[in-house]
């Protein structure tokens, strides 16, 4: 089987960078959010940053153009039901993506890969709740995904080899690598990554330090390309909480519990870049540190 065609479901941030990459590597890509609004701020989005790269000397217009082209944005999840591939990228939310499963199920094609971007839930709880578990991989891109080189493959505990190697042949042919990682809560990136970011959050809640000399310190003391604020704010606040507490859950250890600041922050609706305030102001040129 030859993966030609490829689903995404939610056009958030994680959603228009998954179908821009392929569509740049030549899968034809159906773009699926529950929202209009969503769907054309995500072509917008992949539009500028297909330029960035043709300005970079990346990709010539023609092969912006040809990228933009395979790319139709929908709202109806059914029409998904017959490609190749679908990668479920909607909200961190275990009934969301159970929930959008579901919706599917019946339209869907029998030789139809499922695959999610989850961060961090159970693949193999996610797989069960499908008619095709063998044929359901975790498929976990980094943030900015036209940037970011690796891929992290999940297989949940039925997952055949045959849906693995087309996943791990899909990873490639976008031009990435892959690293492979058992099932268990956040898989290796977010497992090391998030709960160094609740830290932060733990260390500006205790007064150690304020935003700007926690996200220095980080940069110019550790080499980190953003300080841990700022990613946080970058891959938005309500993800980051939603992966602390499936570690705290799914690991039942404490040293996992979601510092409260981060908590109050998500329930103050201050999710990070996405809302224009979250560890910064973004309303302005420049982002202010808001303590
Ligand atoms: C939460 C999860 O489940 C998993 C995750 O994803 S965790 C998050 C992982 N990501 C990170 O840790 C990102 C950390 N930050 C970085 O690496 C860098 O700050 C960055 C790559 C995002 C930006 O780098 P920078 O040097 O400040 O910006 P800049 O020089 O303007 O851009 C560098 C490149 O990124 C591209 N770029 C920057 N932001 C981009 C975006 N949002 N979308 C697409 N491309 C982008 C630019 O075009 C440029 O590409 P080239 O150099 O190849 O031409
Ligand atoms: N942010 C990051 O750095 C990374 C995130 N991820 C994962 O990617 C996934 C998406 O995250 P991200 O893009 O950041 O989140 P965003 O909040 O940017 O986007 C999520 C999108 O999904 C939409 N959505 C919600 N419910 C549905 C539904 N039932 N059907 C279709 N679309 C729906 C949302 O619409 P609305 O806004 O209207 O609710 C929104 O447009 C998550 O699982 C996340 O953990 C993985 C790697 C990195």
């Amino acid at each position: 089987m030859e993966i030609k065609s490829v689903g995404v479901i939610g056009a958030g941030q994680m959603g228009n960078g998954i179908a821009h990459v392929m569509a740049t590597a030549g899968f034809d890509v159906l773009l699926n959010d529950i929202s209009q609004d969503a769907l054309d701020r995500a072509i917008a989005t992949i539009d500028r940053n297909l330029e960035r790269q043709v300005h970079r000397g990346q990709l010539s217009e023609a092969d912006k153009a040809d990228a933009l082209s395979r790319i139709r944005p929908t709202t109806a999840l059914a029409e998904l039901g017959q490609l190749d591939l679908v990668i479920e990228s909607a909200t961190e939310k275990e009934a969301v993506k159970s929930g959008i499963f579901e919706s599917l199920q019946p339209h869907l094609a029998p030789h139809t890969i499922l695959a999610t971007n989850t961060s961090s839930i159970s693949i193999t709880r996610l797989a069960s709740r499908t008619d095709r578990p063998e044929r359901f991989m975790g498929l976990h891109f980094m943030n900015p995904v036209p940037v970011m080189k690796l891929v992290e493959l999940i297989r949940g505990i039925a997952t055949d080899q045959k849906t693995y190697d087309l996943c791990l042949a899909i990873v490639h042919k976008l031009g990435k690598t892959a690293a492979s990682s058992e099932d268990f809560p956040a898989f290796i990136v977010n497992r090391v990554l998030v709960p160094m970011i609740n830290e932060a959050c733990y260390v500006l809640y205790e007064g150690v330090g304020d935003v700007a000399s926690i996200d220095s310190a980080m940069k110019l003391g550790a080499n980190h390309p953003m300080g841990p604020l700022e990613l946080a704010d970058f891959i938005g606040l309500d993800t980051c909480l939603s992966i602390m507490q499936v570690l705290y859950d799914g690991l039942s250890d404490t040293k996992y519990r979601p510092c409260p600041l981060l908590v109050k922050y998500v329930e103050a609706g201050w999710l990070g870049r996405k809302s224009k305030r979250g560890f910064y102001d973004y309303n302005g040129d420049e982002p202010v540190p808001t303590r």
